[in-house]
């Protein structure tokens, strides 16, 4: 079977643990170069493919301490192009008998690199920094820094306080920089990436969604055969729907999607999605209610985790009950003389490169802040293999995808719904009543900034029920009620994020349609916290 690096010349980045590793990443695809991010601690011996060329992160750690993380020397002698970032560079410097130590002033943010030029004036610079002029802007970040550079490199770029800002090996493709090219921070910084990749590794600029999808499909077809049937639970959500749709050109009848009520899905939000995936995209979608059951066992509980955990284990139950019934709806047909139809072997997954990203960090896991539903926790009990399409794409990636196989803009542009919905949004225990006057109160807000036309503007935007009561006055009487907060965000990648500034105008209008329009409210409040220290969501 094909594998993604047999198809796509590919960067691998090793990760030392720089807060900034993924963007090396980004960058590079960015120039149409698919990029791999692996821990540091990769032994060549496991990599089953030859990158074009390697990456060195930057890294919390200092290279001179006794526990600090370093790369199997065995890179040296791939005979591929290498680029040290930061702790990249001291790594290779000190790997090949340089010298690192701690700076005198550790150096924090601008700095203006000077790209030297061997051999007097009228020579030019490295073709790291070709066509990129003698200066530029960078960012750094760093407490260390070369006191010696290795035998065999020269300087190709210096800084007042860092004379070895940027080395080249004398006859190997090696390259090292002080400052981080990954960050926007740096105006020139992809630049720097596009000439290590393209020029200097020879990688061919491949990595397009439209080559994505065509080598994708085939392989699918590969792996699922002639016959094997794959289920996949799906939310009308961006990332399940794109992968939903992309099995379906594979495999078509073959693939059965079901989406799952679970009583806290916004307003119509089965139906609709029903419609959109059964009627505009042809996929074979299933919607089961469930809703009795999740609000059954969601009763009385207030505890956020346990919200989680009940839904997560919810929804593995009501998949595996749905595979076996199409199983056994398979084998009645059979029986009745209807041609035999392939096992139900694979289970489709929409898991995204972050996740993947987020799961192969050398340091371990950080601390739990909290628990994303996860449909992974079905491999356990279920054997069903996982097929994953998506496993290499970032977000925005994958919106593109959903582009080119003609998923309507609205549906590509949606806001991510989390799976335990509306309950981790109803900060008390969970009612059908609190869900209503839930899912009303968000659809006025969401048809509202809609109208605005500031839906692609806003990442996220929801609403919150508190489980608070308010008094007011309506038509001369008293009124008790409770609270809605409104949240909306922009962000890049959901990590950090920070409240989005609505016209006065637009939050008058909403704040005014929900306390007349929703029964059970009488005040509505904006939310102006910033991720960090709050997140987007609010349980
Ligand atoms: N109501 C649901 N029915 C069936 N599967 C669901 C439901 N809610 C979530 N899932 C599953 O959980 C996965 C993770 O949910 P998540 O919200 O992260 O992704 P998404 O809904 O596909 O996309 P988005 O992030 O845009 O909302 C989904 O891809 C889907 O497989
Ligand atoms: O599928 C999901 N299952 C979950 O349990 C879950 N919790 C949070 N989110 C979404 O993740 C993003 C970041 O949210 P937080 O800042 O609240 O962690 C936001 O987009 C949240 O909506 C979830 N998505
Ligand atoms: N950003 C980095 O890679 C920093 C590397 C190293 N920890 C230093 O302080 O110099
Ligand atoms: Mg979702």
């Amino acid at each position: 079977m094909a594998a993604i690096h047999d198809q796509f010349d590919t960067i691998l980045i090793l990760d030392f643990g720089s807060q900034y590793s993924h963007l090396i990443t980004r960058r590079c695809r960015e120039h149409n170069v698919y990029a791999e991010l692996m821990p540091c601690t990769t032994q060549l011996k496991d990599l089953n493919f030859k990158p074009k060329g390697i990456i060195m992160s930057g890294s919390p750690y200092s290279v001179y301490d006794k526990d600090s993380p370093h790369a199997d020397p065995g890179i040296y002698e791939l005979g591929v192009p290498i680029l040290g970032i930061c702790y990249g560079l001291q790594e290779m410097a000190w790997q090949m008998k340089g010298k690192v130590d701690k700076c005198d002033h550790r150096e924090y943010g601008f700095a203006q690199v000077h790209m030297s030029k061997i051999g007097g004036d009228n020579a030019s610079v490295d073709a790291l920094f070709e066509g990129l002029g003698d200066e530029m802007q960078v960012w750094m970040s760093h407490g260390d820094q070369l006191s010696a550079p290795p035998p065999d490199f020269r300087v190709i770029g210096y800084t007042a306080t860092a004379p070895y800002a940027a080395l080249a090996h004398n006859s190997k493709p090696f390259y090292g920089i002080q400052f981080h090219p990954e960050v926007t921070h740096s105006p020139r910084g992809k630049e720097v990436i596009g000439r290590f990749i393209l020029n200097i590794c020879g990688c061919q600029a491949h990595w397009t969604m439209e080559e994505f999808i065509g080598k994708e499909i085939a392989r699918i077809r590969e792996i699922c055969g002639p016959k094997g049937r794959v289920i996949g639970a799906v939310s009308g959500g961006v990332d399940s729907t794109v992968a939903a749709k992309l099995m379906h050109e594979a495999i078509g009848d073959r693939f059965h999607a079901i989406m799952v009520d679970n009583g806290v899905l916004r307003l119509n939000e089965g139906k609709q999605v029903n419609e959109m995936l059964n009627k505009d995209l042809g996929v074979n979608l299933i919607v089961v209610d469930a809703s009795d059951l999740f609000l059954s066992r969601l009763e009385g509980v207030e505890d956020p985790e346990q919200k989680r955990k009940i839904i997560g284990n919810t929804f593995i139950n009501v998949f595996e009950a749905e595979a076996s019934k199409i199983e056994a709806t398979a084998k009645e047909e059979e029986k009745k003389g209807a041609a035999a139809k392939g096992r139900v072997e694979w289970l489709l997954q929409g898991t995204l490169y972050p996740d993947v990203i987020e799961s192969i960090s050398f340091k371990g896991p950080s601390a739990t802040i909290k628990t994303h539903h996860n449909v992974g926790g079905l491999l356990k009990d279920m054997k069903l293999k996982l097929i994953e399409p998506l496993r290499e794409l970032f977000k925005d990636e994958v919106r593109a995808l959903g582009r080119l196989l003609k998923i309507p803009a609205p549906l590509v542009q949606r806001h991510p719904f989390p799976g335990p919905g509306l309950a981790i949004r109803i900060l008390g225990p969970v009612t059908r009543e609190q869900v209503s006057i839930l899912q009303q109160a968000d659809s006025i807000y969401i048809e509202e900034i809609r109208k605005a036309g500031l839906y692609d503007q806003i990442a996220q935007a929801f609403a919150v029920l508190l489980p608070v009561k308010a008094v007011g006055v309506m038509g001369d009487s008293r009124t008790y009620e409770q609270v809605i907060a409104l949240r909306a965000v922009q962000t890049e990648d959901f990590m950090t994020a920070d409240w989005y500034v609505f016209p006065a105008e637009i939050l008058r209008r909403i704040s005014s349609r929900i306390t007349n329009e929703v029964a059970g409210i009488n005040r509505v409040t904006y939310d102006i916290s910033s991720k960090p220290p709050a997140t987007v969501e609010w349980l």
